[in-house]
Order: C-alpha cells, then structure tokens, then sequence
C-alpha cells in the first residue's frame, strides 16, 4: 500500500523526528536523494548547468544543499533567490563554498536600482533560458495560496525554456493536502518528495504538475501515525481482497449480483453491465430490466427476469442505474433492498437522498464528475478541480460509500476513514460505456461479499488495468474493457 499524509500531520512527525536528530539532519537525508535524483536524470554532472529556484523557507534549503553537491561533482549551479534577506543562510553558505553562484539579486554595485533590477531579471532569464536543469524550491509543504507574482513570473519562464525541471518535495504551486491547483504552477519532470507521500502528489490537476515521483526516505516512516489521510492499493493488497472459490462454492455461495440497468433507449448499458458483473467473482449475474433479449444473445449465462427486482429472486447486491433513463420506480426498489447497492448513473439522478441516508446495508455511489457536480448542485469543474472535497461532501450527504470517477479516482467510506486513490487508470478508459462495465465490476465484488470501500476499489484497481490491458496504446471500446477484466484479475494474483 502507498500512503500519503497531509502537511499537518508531516509537521507533527517531522519535529518528533527532528528532537531526536542532530540539527539539520532531515535536510541533509533529503537533500543527498534529492542531489542524487538530479544526477540520474541529467546522465552527465560535470559541465551541466542547473539552476535553484529557491523560495525563503526549508524548502530552498533543500535545493541550496542539493545544488551544493552538484556543485562539487563539476556542475555549474546558479541559484535564483525569490527572497535574498530570508534565505537559508547555511544552505547558501554550502552553495557558495562548493563554487555555486547566485544571479540576478543584488546585481551590479554601482548601478542605479532600476539598472540593477534590470540586470537582474535579464541574468535570471538567461541563466534559466540555457539550462541543462531546473530546480524548483521556490516552495514546498510551507505554501500558501496562489503562487506571489515573481514566483509566478519564474515558472513562466521555466515552461519557456523546455529545460528539464526537478521539484523539491511538490511542485511549487500545488495544494500539497488536496491536489487542487491554483493559478501558476511548476511542471516538473520529476518530484522528488521527502519521507511521505503528499496527497497532492497522487491526486489530479496537481498529479499531473509533479511528473513522475521519487520518494527518498528521510526516515519518517517510524513516527507517521498507522492511518494515513489516502492510500493507494497495490497489486498485493488488491489480491488479498479478490474472491477465490473453494472446494466447497457454489454459485450462490460465491454471490449473485443483480443488475438492474439498461433501457429500450439504452439497452447496451445493461449489455456492458453485465459483460463486468460477469468478471468479477460473482457466482451467478441476475439481470432485470427492459434489455433482457439483448443480454441473453450476448451473455446466455445471464439469469433474466421480466419482474420487477422484488420478484426477480436473491441476490447478494443489486447494481442500479446504467442507462436506467427515468425509471425512479425500479431505482426506488432496488434501494427498498436489504443487501448492499451500487448507484450509477441515471440511478444516482434518480435516488432520493434521503431514502440513500437511510439504508442499513451498504450504499456505493459511483459518480463521475458531472454527476458528482449535478449531485452537490455545482459545476463540474468545481469538482474537477477539488476532487478530495467534493467525494467527502458527497459521502456525507448521502451516508454512502463514493468512487468518484475520473482521471483520478478516489473512494471513500461511509464511515470515512483513509481516501483511495486508484492509479492504475488510463485516460484510455474515457469511453461511451466504461462506468457500465465498472459499476457492473464493483457490483459482483460486492456480491461475493467485499466490503463497499473494497469492492469499489477493488474494482476500480481491476478496470484501470484492464483499460490499460485493452488500449495498450490505441483506442478501445468499452467491451475490449469488460474483455481484458480476466487478464488484469490474473496479473494482479501472479
Ligand atoms: N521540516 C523538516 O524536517 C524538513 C523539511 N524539508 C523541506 O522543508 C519544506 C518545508 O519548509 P518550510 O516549512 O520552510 O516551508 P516552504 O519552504 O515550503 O515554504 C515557506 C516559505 O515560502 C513562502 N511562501 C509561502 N507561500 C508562498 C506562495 N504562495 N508564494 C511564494 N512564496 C510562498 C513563505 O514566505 C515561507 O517563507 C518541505 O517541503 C521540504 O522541502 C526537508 O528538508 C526535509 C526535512
Ligand atoms: N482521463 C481519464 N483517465 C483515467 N480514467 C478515466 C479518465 N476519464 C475517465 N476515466 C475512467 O473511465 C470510466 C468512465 O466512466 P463514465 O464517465 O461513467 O463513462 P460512461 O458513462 O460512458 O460509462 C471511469 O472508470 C473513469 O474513472
Ligand atoms: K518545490
């Protein structure tokens, strides 16, 4: 399991640590991996030219010092200083004894100060315009708000010069606690990010800003507390989770999952339903719904039924939803069940919320974010761009367990507790029909008697994969998805 914690929590840890340390030497673990990471991605040190953006807090320090240790293996190293008067005064000292410059501050004794200012700002220019490396400590977990207008004038001028960048421990202008991105923000090749993941860094827009992350172990992880604020599944943890059958399984031990989904208009969502409940680890699928004759022709396995879902016999879970259009009677009796449920789609426009609040077995409410947005009555750029917020408001008014869906998917319990990420997605995956196929996934999970936070997960884990299995590198439809289910199932319990 990979675990990310929030800013307070790491400050908490890190003066533990630090009480126990001699002074300073969090900053030299972190910025040894952080000197170390730089060098494997330039190849070459000696002659290089790597430039520090450094911001006033420890987070500077930390590129001071790593570019100190550049410095010594024969790159010339130039540090940008956003605040000269607050720097990391023994950082800067390390810089300047290894043979590191500063540029652009305080330029030119004896020039007038709009001449310096001026000399200044062309230097930095230049020194970032040609280098080989960027690194970004204008901020790390100390940042507040929006990026100040000269750190923003810095990334401007990083994204210009295509040099390759390695962010301090986040991508300057990145919220570190949810991921959400406002205004200019470092694009960084690669993040180099000290004792903990931060929940920043798995979770999107700022995701994608951090590139791919390093983590260097500062030794953190003996003092974090054993709940983390999210956790994203791996391959171990979601085999542990998936349903094998035994000597002694039938089908209706191993779970039967209702489906009750598909409309005249929409019969292939029920189609694509099924084709996931199928794979995954249910016994038995149970369809109810106006597109039974397009089921059976495609998946005779599917117990069909023309009753409403109280008459179409047992089942472990009911899945609603899929192409359900406005059908709030079959919505209503699915919700009526005592067995868990997974809302999707047309179903979650048509669940009342209270009903939902009310349930005593399970609810697992999987919205993607223009349903989420519907759902808390925002637009869905709202929830794009607070993803973390918007599936815990969600998850509180409803009483249910939620999978947001997207480019980043997150669930969370009803209860709370730890978010789930899933990185195992493919921007593939953005198909007509792929939440059918995962609604009808995560439904036979928790058929086969998975909690709603596992299934969900779980599921979502498997559908990644599956997408990624489908697409490997060209388009696939959502039946390619459902198709390449077994193959991902396989991969995670080798
Ligand atoms: N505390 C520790 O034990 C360790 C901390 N480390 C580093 O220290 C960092 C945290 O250091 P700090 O707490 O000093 O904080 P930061 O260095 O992240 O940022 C604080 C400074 O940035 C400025 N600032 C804040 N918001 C800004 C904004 N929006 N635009 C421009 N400037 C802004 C503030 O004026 C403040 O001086 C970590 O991210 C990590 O890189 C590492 O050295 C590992 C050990
Ligand atoms: N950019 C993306 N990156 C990764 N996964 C994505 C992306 N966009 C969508 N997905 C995934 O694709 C699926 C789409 O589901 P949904 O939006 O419900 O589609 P539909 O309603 O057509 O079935 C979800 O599992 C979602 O997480
Ligand atoms: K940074």
């Amino acid at each position: 399991m990979r675990t990310a914690y929030s800013v307070e929590t790491v400050r908490a840890a890190e003066r533990e640590l630090m009480a126990r340390l001699p002074d300073g030497a969090l900053m030299q673990r972190a910025a040894a991996g952080l000197a170390a990471a730089c060098a494997d991605l330039i190849g070459r040190v000696y002659g290089s030219r790597v430039v520090l953006l450094v911001g006033s807090g420890d987070n500077g320090g930390d590129a001071l010092y790593a570019g100190a240790r550049l410095a010594r293996r024969g790159a010339a190293v130039a540090a940008v200083l956003l605040a000269p008067e607050r720097v990391h005064a023994g950082g800067l000292a390390a810089l300047l004894r290894a043979g590191g410059r500063v540029v652009g501050t305080g330029a030119d004794a004896g020039s007038t100060a709009g001449a310096a200012a001026a000399a200044g700002v062309g230097a930095v220019e230049e020194a970032i315009l040609r280098a080989d490396l960027v690194v970004d400590g204008i901020v790390g977990i100390g940042g507040k708000g929006g990026l100040r207008p000269d750190a923003a004038q810095l990334v401007v001028l990083v994204a210009e010069s295509g040099a390759p960048v390695v962010a301090v421990d986040l991508p300057s202008g990145v919220d570190a606690d949810t991921g959400e991105v406002r205004g200019a923000a470092i694009r960084a090749d690669l993040t180099v990010t000290f004792g903990t993941h931060k929940p920043g860094l798995l979770i999107d827009p700022a995701r994608e800003y951090a590139g791919s992350v390093r983590f260097v172990d500062i030794g953190l992880g003996e003092v974090l507390p054993a709940e983390a604020e999210l956790e994203a599944l791996q391959h171990v943890d979601v085999a542990r989770l998936l349903p094998v059958p035994g000597a002694e399984s039938d089908k209706y031990r191993r779970g039967v999952v209702g489906i009750a989904a598909g409309s005249a208009r929409y019969p292939g969502a029920a189609v694509l339903a099924v084709s996931g409940a199928l794979r995954g680890g249910a016994g038995a699928v149970r369809y109810v719904g106006p597109a039974g004759g397009a089921v059976v022709s495609r998946f005779p396995e599917t117990l069909v039924s023309d009753q409403g879902p109280a008459k179409a016999g047992r089942v472990q879970a009911w899945v609603v939803g899929p192409g359900a259009g406005d059908d709030a009677a079959t919505v209503a009796e699915v919700l009526d069940a005592d067995v868990p449920v997974l809302i999707d789609a047309d179903g979650l426009r048509l669940a009342e919320r209270d009903v939902v609040r009310a349930r005593s077995a399970p609810t697992l409410m999987t919205p993607h974010a223009g349903e989420a947005a519907a759902l808390l009555g925002v637009a869905r750029e709202e929830v794009e761009r607070a993803r973390l917020a918007s599936v815990r408001e969600l998850a509180s008014r409803y009483g249910a367990t939620v999978l947001l869906k997207g480019s980043t998917t997150l669930v969370l319990d009803s209860a709370g507790g730890a978010v789930r990420v899933n990185a195992t997605g493919t921007p593939w995956l953005a198909t007509a029909g792929s939440g059918d196929v995962l609604s009808g996934l995560a439904g036979s999970l928790l058929a086969s008697g998975l909690s709603a936070l596992d299934a969900g997960s779980a599921a979502a884990y498997l559908h990644g994969l599956a997408g990624r299995f489908a697409a490997d590198g060209a388009p696939a439809g959502a039946h390619d998805v459902a198709e390449a289910i077994p193959g991902a199932w396989r991969d995670v319990r080798d």
